[in-house]
């Protein structure tokens, strides 16, 4: 049986903007307050997943979350018709409101852990919406992202939905962005490496001292027992915490795996050879390519900057592996020098092809943070909605969408118009039939 990867990658929301909401990340600070394109945003989303689609890869789209939360707002005391709540909210409790109106989700690598169903006990694909407790904007992310996941995976018979962790920091968790997966062939049972930054319950362990570690060892744990992984083939790793202080806030700015490649800073993990001896013994008698990238070569700062491991390692129709690099990269001499050498030296990466994607590289997303994977059987990509998977057609649907619903330019100030929260409404209650998900935005309830 045929088995694939799928990169269901996050679409941008009409509310895309920079709110400066991430301490930690060092891209989302420093672009505090600059105007955004929603509009751009999407459509360089769009065509990233369009250029892979024509790349010969299966691909899909996960639906935005339905910004301003005025659900939440109206938890926080703000009273009267949507209007009055934007106004008030905007007014009295300005950073509360910014974070309210956040299109984080567009970063679908932090919407979940998923494990491919040759890795669990009862042979289903399960998913784990990630909590995210670390962010208050994120922190209301996981109900609807477990009804976007339930309504794009609506088969019990193949997915397996799990309800996000307890919401408490003892338990944060970010998601696919704290965790690889290593195979030999997709639908083979391959070994889950999940990084943590920090133990929840004990204080003695070393831990980051500047920013905060968002994923505790505890909550990995949590996402391996509810998904039925066996010991044998899974592997816990911590972060290298002073790299947290660098801004290495998930470890897919640091690392990035796809089947028997393991690419990584030499400064990315505590610990790292007995790590790396015990992800190869339990990947078992094949053998693994550990792409180590020395701090001479590329130095931290620098792959911060680019996002040179948050790209995403493709396995492309003939078996060779591609990267999928933000143009940042490019644009650097140091990493652009690195990555035409990496293709000849003899490892399975042959080919790099660079995306615009600065829209969202300017809150500290590149396009591995853009999507969540999804590796799949033959009969469980029947079984996912179809109208999530990318083709010409979805494709110049979500364009025309877009070009309707989404403005060119939004500041921070805008965001208290009620006329965007109509529009944010309107296109995604169209979206919602585009996309066939039926009523999973609270407005539509
Ligand atoms: N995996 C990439 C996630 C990036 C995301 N940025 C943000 O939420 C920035 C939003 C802002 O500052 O407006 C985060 O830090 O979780």
């Amino acid at each position: 049986m045929k088995q694939v990867e799928v990169n269901f990658d996050g679409l941008v929301g009409p509310t895309h903007n920079y709110a400066g909401l991430s301490f930690g990340n060092v891209a989302s600070l420093s672009n505090a307050k600059a105007f955004s394109s929603p509009k751009q945003a999407a459509l360089q989303g769009l065509q990233k997943m369009k250029a892979l689609h024509d790349m010969g890869m299966t691909q899909g789209v996960l639906a935005p979350q339905a910004r301003p939360d005025i659900d939440t707002l109206r938890r926080l005391g703000f009273v009267g018709s949507d209007a009055s709540v934007l106004e008030q909210a905007s007014k009295r409790a300005p950073e509360v409101f910014r974070a309210c109106c956040s299109a984080s989700s567009m970063w679908t690598a932090n919407a979940a852990t998923v494990s491919p169903s040759a890795d669990t006990s009862d042979g289903r694909i399960h998913f784990t919406p990630a909590n995210l407790t670390n962010k208050f904007h994120r922190s209301l992310e996981p109900e609807v992202t477990g009804r976007i996941l339930q309504s794009t995976f609506a088969n019990d018979k193949f997915f397996q939905h799990h309800a996000h962790l307890p919401e408490n920091e003892h338990f944060g968790d970010e998601g696919a962005a704290n965790h690889t997966r290593l195979c030999t062939d997709y639908g083979r049972a391959g070994v889950e490496m999940f990084v943590y930054g920090r133990y929840a319950f004990d204080s003695s362990k070393p831990a980051p001292k500047k920013f905060p570690a968002r994923q505790t060892l505890e909550a990995s744990q949590a996402i391996a027992r509810l998904h039925g992984l066996s010991d044998d083939t899974t592997v816990f790793v911590q972060q290298n915490p002073d790299l947290i202080d660098q801004g290495v806030f998930h470890n897919d700015v640091i690392s990035v795996g796809n089947q028997n490649v393991l690419f990584y800073h030499e400064q990315a993990f505590l610990n790292t050879d007995s790590a790396l001896a015990e992800i190869q013994t339990k990947f078992g008698e094949h053998k693994l390519h550990f792409i180590r990238v020395d701090t001479q070569t590329v130095p931290v700062q620098e792959a911060v900057k680019t996002y040179l491991f948050n790209t995403q390692i493709i396995t492309l129709k003939e078996g060779e592996m591609a990267i999928i690099a933000p143009i940042e990269c490019q644009e650097s001499e140091i990493v652009s020098t690195y990555l035409n050498d990496l293709i000849s030296q003899g490892t399975p990466i042959k080919k790099v092809h660079y995306f615009d994607v600065k829209q969202s590289m300017r809150n500290g997303g590149g396009p591995a943070c853009l999507r969540l994977r999804v590796a799949m059987t033959e009969s469980e990509l029947e079984a996912v909605n179809q109208h999530t998977l990318m083709s010409e057609a979805v494709f110049a649907r979500l364009n025309k969408w877009v070009n309707k619903h989404y403005r060119d330019q939004l500041s921070v100030d805008d965001l208290r118009d009620a006329v965007l929260l109509d529009e944010t409404r309107t296109a995604l209650d169209e979206l919602t039939q585009i996309l066939n998900l039926g009523s999973i935005y609270p407005f539509q309830r």
